[in-house]
């Protein structure tokens, strides 16, 4: 379990991270979200150490990181900037993380094995693509055997096979009681992978809540019809008490209807239809929503594009994803 409690970091005037609270617990896989800047690496690295909080506390299984005994064997972590001598093999690396850490030689081969990097494990890593790389950080995250689990955008350059096979990992290694917190700033790929959602933005807690709840909150599902029947469309599911509105491409969009209750309204009436389907609003558009004013860097593309034909506009930033299921 990782406890943050009232952390903050600042540099100088700038507030890095912003009296943060909340708790990571074991036998799942938290998501950490947040735009470019929000201060996500900052807080990894005061969970370990590396960084000294300005004000607030943070304990790894109710400890600070400094009076674990062994640390690998209490947290792995793999984070953004690679850490290692690339005139060294892969399993040079690892040997020597393990011989000083008190962890058995034994284990180097079957972190490397875990990884798939046996085949290149006497290879100099300056040779290694960035998915290498990436694998070589989780494999000395994975070297202590650890009950928690901390990375910090770990699909970052890695290929779709590269990307599926962390995924994979991430949940199996919850799957096995541990703690797993990883970073990301892809609401869509964190949709894959956590189970619960801790979202920052400018350093601030935005959210902190289970991801069926994040996503039954933010993500609008509909039914759209099209027919070349749509006025006769819409009086028939308004008199079945169906709210129905109009939305681009001649279609309509039908909140609080199932597709099949629709599709016998348009038999009993004789509509023809030309599609029924059922839809979901984006999850990232939500994440969007919500970290909008906590967006460090624009983009400077000129002014932001109207929502798509049939898609409802989104909130203002800070407005309708609403404050009620922000907790903390
Ligand atoms: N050593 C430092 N000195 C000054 N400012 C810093 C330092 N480290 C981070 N910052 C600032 O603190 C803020 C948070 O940065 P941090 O790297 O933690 O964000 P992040 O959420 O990890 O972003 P990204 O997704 O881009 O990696 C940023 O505004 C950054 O510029």
């Amino acid at each position: 379990m990782i406890e943050l409690s009232g952390l903050t970091k600042r540099y100088g005037d700038k507030v890095a991270v912003n009296n943060l609270s909340f708790t990571v617990r074991p036998g799942i896989v938290t998501g950490f979200l947040g735009p470019n800047g929000a201060g996500k690496s900052t807080t990894m690295r005061m969970i370990l150490g590396l960084d000294h909080p300005t004000a607030g506390d943070v304990r790894i299984d109710g400890r600070h990181y400094e009076q674990l005994k062994d640390p690998l064997t209490a947290i792995g972590a793999l984070l953004e900037a690679k850490a290692w001598h690339g005139g060294r093999s892969a399993r040079n690396h690892l040997l020597c993380l393990a011989q000083s850490n008190g962890i058995a030689d034994s284990r180097v081969r079957e972190v490397l094995e875990t990884v798939g990097l046996t085949a290149v494990a006497r290879k100099k890593t300056k040779g290694f693509s960035m998915g290498m790389g990436q694998r070589l950080g989780i494999a000395a995250a994975l070297l202590g055997d650890p009950r928690i689990l901390m990375f910090d955008e770990p699909v970052n350059g890695l290929d779709p096979e590269g990307i599926h096979w962390i995924r994979n990992l991430m949940k199996s290694l919850a799957g096995q009681g541990r703690t797993v917190f990883v970073s990301s700033h892809l609401m869509s790929e964190m949709a894959l992978t956590a189970e619960h959602l801790v979202v920052i933005g400018q350093g601030r807690l935005l959210a902190d809540t289970s991801m069926a709840d994040f996503i039954a909150r933010n993500s609008r599902s509909y039914v759209r019809v099209r027919t070349p029947q749509r006025e006769r469309m819409r009086d028939v599911l308004h008199t079945a008490g169906i709210t129905a509105v109009e939305a681009g491409g001649g279609a309509l969009e039908v909140d609080g209807g199932k597709p099949e209750r629709i599709g016998e309204l348009a038999a009993q009436h004789q509509i023809v239809l030309h599609e029924l389907s059922s839809q979901q609003a984006s999850l990232e558009e939500a994440f969007m929503g919500l970290t909008a004013e906590s967006v460090e860097y624009h983009a400077q593309a000129g002014p932001a594009p109207g929502p798509a034909p049939g898609q409802a506009p989104g909130p203002a930033p800070g407005q309708a994803w609403g404050d009620g299921w922000r907790k903390g």
